[in-house]
């Protein structure tokens, strides 16, 4: 784990010792725009743009699901990391579900970063959607990734799936500020906190927002009603990797997903949902987050469980009256 500076890498954890013990995540420094806009410097083409992802992550799993959903698996190609993040952080390797790097063979993904711009200062994060055409990187932040496939490549594949509909923007932005801020981040918050005070805090956030969206989903079928959105989406991606690996390795163990009958049942419907299961890699989730994180679980030792059947049927298309 470390970070580029100057465009020097640098192995050095997380500085949570200047903020009281809190973990605190870095702002994305790519936030370039793939627009169906004739003057857009980053046009929708097919073949041009390569999406760089780690099954293990779950800001890189929304982009993989929605590159899915929206029909772009031949219009966008992509460069699977190995799941072990360690002293040089994101490495290639063509190992158990790895691809290597397809485009330039590189053996770190800060390469990748440095070429783009030599004298960088960055945390080296996946996803990456880069431009071939202009060798550069478009955006190193999901929630923009996953908003830019749900439009602009429409004109390509005429899909007309709208899981960011203008009708529910107000909602869909509110439900994700406390989903992301409670549970996607909340979740990291937890296990990277360095000091009793600062994990409780954030523990006890973390446990209120799942109870509060449990009693939504006892309400109604989706985050914002009966329309499936990409909040569903961005909460699925941390739902799935809860009993596995947030439960115990990030200790938010108040209750498992299991325990909540709603969540778990909703996370059923959306691993169920054609194409899903096959972008969720237990293996590369688990191997990275026991293997990689050696101050919070120094032996490196990955869990064999939980044994869940993912595939037995959910109940969600219910009468919510
Ligand atoms: N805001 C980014 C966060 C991405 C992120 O933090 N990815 C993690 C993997 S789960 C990462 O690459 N971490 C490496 C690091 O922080 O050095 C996004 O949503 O795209």
């Amino acid at each position: 784990m470390g970070l580029l500076v100057d465009g020097k890498w640098q192995d050095k954890w997380y500085d949570t010792d200047s903020n009281d013990g809190k973990f605190q995540r870095q702002k994305s420094v790519f936030r370039h725009w793939v627009k169906d806009e004739a003057d857009a410097d980053f046009a929708p083409e097919s073949g041009r743009y390569h999406l760089y992802v780690s099954l293990a992550c779950p800001w890189a799993h929304r982009t993989l699901i929605f590159r899915e959903l929206k029909g772009l698996t031949d219009h966008i190609d992509v460069s699977v990391v190995s799941p072990e993040m360690l002293s040089n952080g994101w490495t290639f390797d063509e190992q158990s579900g790895s691809t290597g790097d397809h485009l330039y063979g590189f053996k770190f993904m800060h390469q990748l970063y440095t070429k783009v711009d030599d004298g960088i200062t960055s945390r080296v994060t996946v996803p990456v959607l880069w431009d071939k055409k202009m060798e550069t990187i478009v955006s190193n932040e999901s929630a923009d990734i996953i908003r830019m496939f749900n439009s602009a490549f429409n004109v390509l594949t005429n899909n007309t799936l709208d899981l960011y509909p203008e009708t529910l923007h107000a909602k869909i932005d509110e439900i994700n500020a406390l989903v992301y801020d409670n549970i996607n981040n909340g979740v990291y918050k937890c296990g990277f906190a360095t000091s009793q005070k600062a994990y409780e805090e954030e523990f006890s956030k973390l446990v209120n927002a799942l109870d509060i969206v449990e009693e939504m989903l006892s309400k109604q079928r989706y985050l914002c009603g009966e329309t499936l959105t990409e909040s569903d989406w961005r909460l699925f991606t941390t739902l799935i990797r809860f009993d596995p690996v947030y439960y115990g390795h990030f200790k938010c163990n108040h209750k498992r997903i299991v325990d909540y009958p709603n969540l778990y049942d909703y996370m059923r419907e959306l691993y169920q949902y054609p194409g899903v299961a096959e972008t969720t890699d237990f293996s590369h989730i688990k191997r990275h987050y026991y293997f990689s994180h050696t101050m919070i679980n120094p032996t490196q030792v990955v869990p064999v469980g939980p044994f869940q059947d993912l595939s037995a049927p959910h109940t969600r298309d219910k009468n919510y009256e």
